[in-house]
C-alpha cells in the first residue's frame, strides 16, 4: 500500500484565483501533495486535455494526476505525451467499467460514494474495477453547492469501514480534521479550498502531511549500496535514520566488499531484483521518505526513477554518489545522464563539490563557484540543493541550502578535525530525509541534521574502527545522554511538542471570541475588555521574561529575553495608546480592570516557573505565548478564518496586523531555538518538566481567548 492517496488536491480555478491552477498545483505538490485531480465542470474535453498536458509537466512525476469525469480528455492528453494516471467519476458520470476497459488495468479509477448503497454497487463490480471511493461531505462546503448531507467524522468512519476499497474523505476538510479522519479510517484527505485558496499552498500542503503522519516515526527507505564494514551505504543509513527518530528500511542496489581502507570488489544484482525489493516494501508499507545513495549503472537508475513515479513518498533525498573520495568517477556517461534525469524526482540533492561540478557541467573551485553551480542545478531540476563545503581547505566547513532563486540558508561552523569521516555524506542525507519526514521544513531539517552529524563526528574517533578512514559515531548523542533520548531533541520540540498542542489550537480556532474577532462582529466592549486583560498580562509577562534574561546562560540569550521583555512592555503601552483610551469608548470599569481569574491563573503559572530558578523550564513556559500567537495571527491575517480578516476596513485590522508581523515570527523562531537547545542538554526528568510547563501554558492560552 503506498501513500498515493494521502494528500489529494482537487483543483478549483476560482479558489486558485490569480495564482492559477498550474502554479497552485506546482507549489502544493512541492509541499507534499500526493495526487492531483483536475476538476473543471465548465471545461470541454479539449480544454481539459490542454490543462492535463500542462499539469503533467508541472507535476513532473512527483504526484499522481487524474481528471474529474472527462474520460476522453485522458486519452487525448496521453496521446500528447502527458502522464495521466486515471479518472474520478461520479455516480451520474460514465460507468466505471467503461473507464476500466478504456484506460486499462494500471489506471487509477475513483468513484464518488456517499451511501451504503453506493458501496454495495462497488462490491458488486469485478474486483479491481474501482481503486478508491471519494466519500463526503464531511461538513457543508460552498465549493460544491449541490453536495449530499454532511456525514461528519463518525458518518464517514461508518462508510469507510463498510467500503470494499480505500476511502478518501472529501467536503469541507481542513487542517484540523486530518488526524481524526486518518484515525477514522481514511486512506487520504481530498481538499479543494484549503489548498487552492491557501496563501502558501506549499507550506499548507506540508502542514497537512505533517498532520497526516501524526506522532508515529516516519518510515524511511534507503535505496543504496551495502558497505560490509558498516560505515557507509545502507548500514550507515539505517543507523542515521534510527538516530534521528525514523524507522529505516533498505533496498540494496549493490554489494561492496570494502573496509575503512578501500573497496575490494563490487557485485551488482539485476535491476529486476532491485525492483522486486522496492515493490515488496511499497506493497505493504506506507513510505514517508526515500533516501537514494549509490546507484551502480543506468539500468539501476532508471528502475528507481520508474518506481518513484508510481510510489511518490512525501520526501525524496538524492545523494548523487558519482565521484569517489579519490576523485575517480564512479559512473559511466550513460549512468551520469540517467542520474541527472533522476534528480528531477528529488526534493533535495546533497552533492559534494566534485559532484556539484559534474551535475553543473563546469569546474567548481571555490565556495562561490559551488553556490552558483547549486543554483543552476536547482533551477534545472526543481530540487533544492545542499551544497557541502567540507572538501574546501577552510578552517570553516560551510554548507548552504540553495534553491532556484539563490541561497536560502547558509551554515558555517569550525571544522571538526578527525580522520573518521567515512560515510559522512550517506549519513547526512538519510538524516535529512528523516528530519523532513518528521515534519521539519528544509532549513530546520538541515540545521537539526548538521547538529546531529557534528556530534557524531566529534565522537567518531572513540569508535576505533579499522586502520583507515573510520566511520562516524551515529548514536553518540544517545550514548552521551545515557541512551535516554530516542531522537534529536529538535524533533521533540518542533514536532512532538507542537503536535501535542493540536487539540488546544483546534479549540482556540473554534472559540466564538476568535470567530467574531476574525469576521469583525465582536462587540467592541468585549474586545476592549480582552485588551485590558492583555495589557495587565503583558506587564507581568515582561517581568517573567526579565527573569529569563537574568537566568540566561549566554549573552545572546540574555539579550534576547531582555529585548522580549522590553517588547512586551512596549506592546502594553501601545495597547493603552491605541485602544485603552476614552476616545475608543472604553468604559471606566473595563479600563481599570483587575486581572481576571484566567489571567491570574496564567500569570501564577509563569511566576511559579520563574520561581523554580530553572531557566529551561521558564523559557518552555513562556514559549506558547510566542508560538500559538504567531501561528494564530498569521492564519487570521492570511484569511484562514475568512477573507474578510484581510479587509483594511476590518474593525480590528491593526490588532490583527500586530500578530502577523514578520518580526514577531522571527522572535518566535528564536525562542523555539533556545528552548530546543535547552532541551537538547536536559536530562529526561528536566525535559519532562519543560514539556509540562509548555503544555500547561498552552492550556492557559486557550482559556485566555475563551471570553
Ligand atoms: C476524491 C473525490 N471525491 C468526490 C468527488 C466529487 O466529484 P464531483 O464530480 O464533484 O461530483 P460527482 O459527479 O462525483 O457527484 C471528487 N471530485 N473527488
Ligand atoms: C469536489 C467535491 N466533491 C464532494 C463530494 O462530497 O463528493 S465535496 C467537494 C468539494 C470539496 O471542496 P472543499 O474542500 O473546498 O470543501
Ligand atoms: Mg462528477
Amino acid at each position: 500500500m503506498n501513500a498515493a492517496l494521502s494528500l489529494y488536491l482537487v483543483t478549483d480555478a476560482a479558489a486558485c484565483g490569480d495564482r492559477g491552477v498550474i502554479d497552485t498545483v506546482r507549489e502544493a505538490v512541492a509541499g507534499g501533495v500526493t495526487i492531483v485531480q483536475l476538476r473543471d465542470k465548465h471545461a470541454t474535453d479539449a480544454e481539459s486535455a490542454d490543462l492535463l498536458v500542462e499539469l503533467s509537466a508541472a507535476i513532473d512525476g512527483r504526484a499522481m494526476l487524474v481528471v474529474n469525469d472527462r474520460l476522453d480528455a485522458v486519452q487525448q492528453a496521453r496521446a500528447r505525451g502527458a502522464r495521466v494516471d486515471g479518472v474520478h467519476l461520479g455516480q451520474s458520470d460514465a460507468a466505471v467499467q467503461r473507464a476500466r476497459e478504456l484506460l486499462g488495468p494500471d489506471a487509477l479509477i475513483g468513484l464518488t460514494a456517499n451511501t451504503p448503497a453506493h458501496l454495495d454497487a462497488v462490491r458488486a463490480l469485478p474486483a479491481g474495477t474501482v481503486d478508491y471511493v471519494g466519500v463526503g461531505v464531511i461538513r457543508p462546503t460552498s465549493t460544491k453547492p449541490d453536495h449530499p448531507p454532511a456525514l461528519g467524522i463518525d458518518g464517514f468512519a461508518a462508510l469507510a469501514a463498510a467500503s470494499p476499497v480505500p476511502a478518501v474523505a472529501i467536503g469541507g476538510v481542513g487542517i484540523t480534521d486530518v488526524a481524526e479522519l486518518r484515525d477514522a479510517g481514511a486512506a487520504g484527505v481530498a481538499v479543494v479550498s484549503a489548498l487552492c485558496a491557501a496563501e502558501d499552498p506549499r507550506a499548507t500542503a506540508r502542514d497537512f502531511r505533517r498532520q497526516w503522519r501524526g506522532q508515529r516515526p516516519p518510515r524511511v527507505l534507503s535505496i543504496a549500496g551495502s558497505d560490509a564494514s558498516g560505515g557507509a551505504g545502507i548500514q550507515a543509513d539505517l543507523k542515521s535514520i534510527a538516530a534521528n527518530g525514523g524507522y529505516g528500511m533498505t533496498a540494496i542496489t549493490a554489494l561492496t566488499a570494502q573496509n575503512t581502507q578501500g573497496v575490494r570488489d563490487v557485485h551488482v544484482p539485476s535491476a529486476e531484483f532491485l525492483r522486486a525489493q522496492l515493490d515488496a516494501i511499497a506493497d505493504d508499507i506506507e513510505i514517508d521518505a526515500v533516501k537514494i545513495g549509490m546507484l551502480a549503472n543506468a539500468d539501476i537508475i532508471r528502475t528507481v526513477g520508474e518506481w518513484l513515479t508510481q510510489h511518490r513518498p512525501g520526501t525524496v533525498v538524492l545523494d548523487p554518489v558519482m565521484v569517489a573520495t579519490s576523485g575517480d568517477r564512479l559512473l559511466d556517461a550513460d549512468a551520469e545522464q540517467a542520474l541527472l534525469d533522476l534528480a528531477s524526482h528529488a526534493d533535495l540533492l546533497t552533492p559534494n563539490l566534485s559532484e556539484l561540478a559534474v551535475l553543473a557541467g563546469h569546474p567548481v573551485q571555490s565556495w562561490g563557484d559551488a553556490l552558483t553551480a547549486a543554483q543552476e542545478i536547482a533551477a534545472r531540476t526543481g530540487a533544492l540543493v545542499l551544497a557541502k563545503g567540507g572538501h574546501l581547505a577552510f578552517a570553516e566547513a560551510p554548507d548552504a541550502l540553495v534553491g532556484r532563486d539563490g541561497v536560502i540558508a547558509e551554515y558555517t561552523a569550525e571544522r571538526i578535525e578527525t580522520t573518521s569521516t567515512h560515510g559522512t555524506g550517506c549519513s547526512l542525507s538519510s538524516a535529512l530525509a528523516t528530519a523532513h519526514a518528521r515534519g521539519m521544513d528544509w532549513p530546520q531539517a538541515v540545521h537539526s541534521s548538521r547538529q546531529w552529524l557534528r556530534e557524531s563526528l566529534r565522537a567518531a574517533g572513540a569508535l576505533e574502527v579499522g586502520r583507515g578512514s573510520g566511520p562516524i559515531s551515529h548514536f553518540a548523542g544517545l550514548w552521551k545522554r545515557g541512551g535516554l533520548a530516542t531522537r534529536p531533541i529538535a524533533a521533540d520540540v518542533r514536532v512532538d511538542w507542537w503536535n501535542s498542542t493540536a487539540s488546544v489550537r483546534r479549540d482556540i480556532d473554534a472559540l466564538p471570541f476568535i470567530r467574531a474577532l476574525a469576521d469583525g462582529t465582536l462587540e467592541r466592549e468585549r474586545f476592549l475588555s480582552y485588551l485590558a486583560q492583555d495589557a495587565l498580562y503583558l506587564r507581568e509577562y515582561a517581568r517573567v521574561m526579565a527573569e529569563a534574561a537574568r537566568l540566561a546562560p549566554t549573552a545572546a540569550e540574555q539579550a534576547f529575553w531582555a529585548q522580549s521583555a522590553q517588547g512586551a512592555i512596549a506592546g502594553e503601552l501601545e495597547l493603552h495608546a491605541s485602544w485603552l483610551t476614552p476616545s475608543t469608548g472604553i468604559s471606566a470599569d473595563t479600563f481599570a480592570a483587575e486581572p481576571s481569574a484566567v489571567a491570574t491563573a496564567y500569570l501564577d503559572h509563569l511566576r511559579a516557573a520563574a520561581f523554580t530558578g530553572d531557566y529551561a523550564v521558564l523559557i518552555a513556559a513562556v514559549l506558547p505565548c510566542f508560538w500559538l500567537y504567531t501561528d494564530l495571527g498569521v492564519r487570521l491575517h492570511a484569511g484562514e478564518f475568512g477573507a474578510h480578516a484581510l479587509d483594511p476596513d476590518h474593525p480590528f485590522a491593526s490588532w490583527l496586523a500586530t500578530y502577523a508581523d514578520p518580526a514577531f515570527a522571527i522572535a518566535t523562531e528564536q525562542a523555539i531555538e533556545y528552548v530546543t537547545a535547552a532541551a537538547a542538554v536536559a536530562d529526561e526528568a528536566r525535559r519532562e518538566r519543560m514539556h509540562r510547563a509548555f503544555a500547561v501554558a498552552a492550556e492557559h492560552e486557550r482559556a485566555f481567548f475563551d471570553l
